[in-house]
């Protein structure tokens, strides 16, 4: 599903300078695997995410996202595809405050040009399943950490993306809140099959994905399976 193939990533820092940050990635995922990313601060599990999901490109390399060659693909294709296939969870929720819950799940659809009826009915299903119908109507500030990012992940899962991608959703949380977190993805990689990509600090919480990847200093150094069997 997601072929990354010598992928080198360079940032511009002013003239001259360009600084590489990764060197030459090789990596493949899977459909319905769930993976997670490890590395020390700076190694660049960020930016390998962002090109995972189509927010930035590679400088160098080739990556296949089935069979569409990301690399070459215009950039209208690639926002479609992108929000197609791809649901995004961060660390800091990015939820939009003074607007409710539900709002805030719907709001993708919105842009979509989805009607309010199947909005409502869709965002509803989804906080639902994120156990949050109770609390919908409240704004993010009205929610604790853990609410917030079960929130997100609703957002997240609204266009039924093939792929969850999730950098640090439990970095903000609390040891009991993160392992809640956890919890719903492990459920929604079970019962809904989705290709999860987990970016955390947390070994405990890494070796509970079928696969784990290590990053240091831009390059792959490790990759070892995790406590959960594959599919
Ligand atoms: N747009 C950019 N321009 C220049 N340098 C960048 C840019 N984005 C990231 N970097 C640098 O790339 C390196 C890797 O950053 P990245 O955010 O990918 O690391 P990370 O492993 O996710 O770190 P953390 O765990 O602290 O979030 C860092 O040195 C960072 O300063």
């Amino acid at each position: 599903m997601i072929n990354l193939e010598h992928i080198v990533k360079r940032f511009y820092v002013g003239k001259p300078n360009e600084l590489e940050i990764l060197h030459g990635i090789d990596l493949k995922v899977y459909e319905g695997e769930f993976v997670s990313i490890v590395g020390a601060s700076g190694s660049g599990k960020t930016t390998l995410m962002n090109l995972i999901g189509i927010l930035d490109r590679p400088t160098e390399g080739e990556y296949f996202l089935d069979d569409v060659d990301v690399c070459h693909a215009p950039d209208r294709e690639l926002s479609h595809i992108r929000n197609k296939k791809i649901g995004f969870v961060f660390q800091t929720y990015n939820l939009i405050s003074r607007t409710s819950a539900l709002k805030n799940v719907e709001l993708p659809m919105l842009y979509a040009g989805i009607d309010r009826k199947t909005r409502r009915a869709r965002a509803k299903e989804l906080l639902q399943l994120v156990d949050m119908e109770e609390r919908m109507q409240h704004t993010p500030d009205e929610l604790s950490g853990g609410q917030k990012q079960r929130v997100a992940i609703a957002r997240a899962l609204v266009n039924h993306p093939a792929i969850l991608l999730a950098d640090e959703p439990t970095g903000a949380l609390d040891s009991v809140t993160g392992r809640k977190i956890m919890d719903l993805f492990h459920k929604l990689h079970k019962e809904q099959g989705i290709t999860i990509v987990l970016i955390t600090h947390s070994n405990e919480l890494a070796e509970e994905t079928q696969r784990i990847i290590t990053l240091k200093d831009g390059e792959i150094i490790g990759e070892r399976k995790g406590s959960i069997s594959c599919c």
